[in-house]
């Protein structure tokens, strides 16, 4: 890895019971634990990871999801680089209240341009049987959102997990790659003295 690692933040928000403590869990420590108890308010973890040559380490805040623990996450949204919001393909509800979920971060994390926000969708638990949202209707609402990528996931058998957080990192990256390149080279820092300048009379 090269010297200079960046720090990402990135919030996992979605109804209680989608799986997001559990997605953490098995992107960061590799395990699974079927009898989790809901979170309350915020947990994080690290993660140092390398994508495309680039070191980074991600925090990854997982947030409760029940409503009633809503006062409690929502001044955690503040300065995440990335929104992963997470569903589970067992429960429709949970994939209509997404849209609820990016409203309610859109705001409380004061996001001033919410169409280039590196939002990424997660449909969880495709390792179960029984579906109530088909891929394509996951797909389509990703397509007329922001052509925000798409990844079904599954925390306990490890499917696509890694591969939905690395692009969360590629997402944060691409996005501050263009805001660099926007910077107008020919603005004037007032905060920097002039080289070799006398003191000012
Ligand atoms: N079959 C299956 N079960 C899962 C998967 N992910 C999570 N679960 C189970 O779903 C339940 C809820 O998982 P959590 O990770 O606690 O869900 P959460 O979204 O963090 O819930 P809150 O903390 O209430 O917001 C637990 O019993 C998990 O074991 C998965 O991919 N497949």
């Amino acid at each position: 890895m090269s010297s200079k690692s960046s720090l990402l933040k990135v919030i996992l928000l979605g109804d209680g019971g989608v799986g997001k403590s559990s997605l953490m869990n098995r992107y960061v420590t590799d395990k699974f634990d079927s009898h989790l108890f809901h979170t309350i308010g915020v947990e994080f973890l690290n993660k140092e990871l390398e994508v495309d040559g680039r070191s980074v380490t991600l925090q990854i805040w997982d947030t409760a999801g029940q409503e009633r623990f809503r006062s409690l996450r929502t001044p955690f949204y503040r300065g995440s680089d990335c929104c992963l919001l997470t569903f589970s393909v067992d429960d429709s509800q949970s994939f209509h209240n997404l849209a609820n979920w990016k409203k309610e971060f859109v705001y409380y994390a004061d996001v001033k341009e919410p169409s280039t926000f590196p939002f990424v969708v997660l449909g969880n638990k495709v390792d179960m049987s029984e579906r109530q949202v088909v891929s394509e209707d996951a797909q389509q609402w990703c397509r007329e959102n922001g052509d925000y990528p798409y990844y079904e996931t599954s925390a306990k058998d490890a499917t696509n997990v890694a591969a939905a957080f690395e692009e969360a990192v590629r997402r944060v990256l691409a996005t501050e790659d263009r805001a660099e390149h926007l910077i107008p080279t020919d603005t004037v820092n007032l905060h920097r003295k002039p080289r070799g300048s006398a003191p000012c009379c």
